[in-house]
């Protein structure tokens, strides 16, 4: 574990620097462009900011590995191999940051041997540094964290998003998913606009669980790590064991909590990210029957 402190300090260093790039831009007009739906944004911020981020690490560390969203977004293949990687979004929120919607995060994974070992999210506008490393606990601002302990969904706050997708499959099912937990009944959803806040939510005990289906490794992977160093759960969407690539997460205060919304929550079909692009359609985003 200490193995890699370094390279978190490192990485905690450039998170902040390049949160100035992304907070000058936050109040700037804003170019938008679209990637696989009408409400999947990208900007020139996204771009540049991956970019400063990969070339100061690859700098000092030229053998590591990247697997970046707007890296994989122009062509880049995505593939986790045991080498040291680091998993990169650059701005996880970014149609909040198109709208100055005050919740952007920049996630920095690292993983060696498939294992992640670290994770950085750093909510830039709340200025709130998440930080985890494997055995090491969880932390925001330096302060550890700790999970709520829910056991009882009928009392949970259950964080969750819409996503991208804008076809009726994926719209239906995620609907139906809120209706049917909202029906158990729980206490309330929240939605944030970006999957690593979401998550770091559970963490915090702020939230009782979060999950989602269509986001990527990129959006969930250091999160993931956060959650369960603060002591939560972390699975599958159908209750088995998480996989950052599945696109499909629950993130929950406890195990009682994480296997009840699996009892509830179904997925709509969705490619996996280690999955070659050319069976995806819509460019990326999780297939659907076009009902
Ligand atoms: O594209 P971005 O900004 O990096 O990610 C935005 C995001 O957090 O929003 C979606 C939920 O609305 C998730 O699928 C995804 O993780
Ligand atoms: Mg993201
Ligand atoms: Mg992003």
């Amino acid at each position: 574990m200490a193995e890699w402190t370094e390279c978190m300090n490192f990485g905690i260093t450039i998170a902040r620097q390049a949160s100035k790039v992304i907070l000058e831009a936050f109040r700037a007009k804003k170019d938008v462009m679209l990637k696989s739906s009408p409400a999947d944004l990208v900007t020139e911020t996204d771009q540049r900011v991956e970019k400063m981020l990969i070339s100061r690490i690859r700098e000092r560390y030229p053998t590591h590995k990247f697997i970046g969203e707007e890296s994989v977004a122009a062509g880049e293949k995505l593939e986790l191999t045991d080498s040291p990687t680091w998993i990169i979004d650059p701005i996880d929120g970014t149609v909040n940051f198109v709208h100055r919607f005050p919740f952007v995060a920049i996630s920095i994974a690292f993983a060696v041997n498939k294992q992640t070992e670290f994770g950085i999210v750093y909510s830039c506008v709340e200025d709130k540094m998440y930080r985890a490393q494997r055995g090491g606990g969880a932390f925001v601002n330096d302060v550890p964290l700790h999970t709520s302990g829910q056991e009882d969904i009928t009392k949970s706050l259950v964080v969750t998003e819409i996503g991208a997708e804008r076809d009726c499959l994926a719209l239906c099912t995620m609907t139906t998913n809120i209706m049917n937990l909202l029906a158990i009944p729980i206490q309330g959803i929240r939605a944030v606009g970006t999957a690593a806040v979401d998550m770091v939510l559970v963490a915090t005990g702020g939230a009782d669980a979060y999950y989602h289906i269509g986001m990527h490794c990129w959006d969930i992977a250091a999160s993931a790590l956060i959650v369960t160093e603060a002591g939560g759960v972390v699975l599958d969407t159908d209750g088995s064991e998480f996989d950052m690539m599945s696109r499909k997460v629950i993130a929950a205060s406890s195990m009682p909590v994480a296997k009840r919304i699996a009892q509830v929550v179904r997925a709509f079909p969705c490619t996996r990210d280690d999955e070659d692009p050319a069976r995806v359609n819509n460019g990326g985003h999780c297939i659907s029957s076009g009902l």
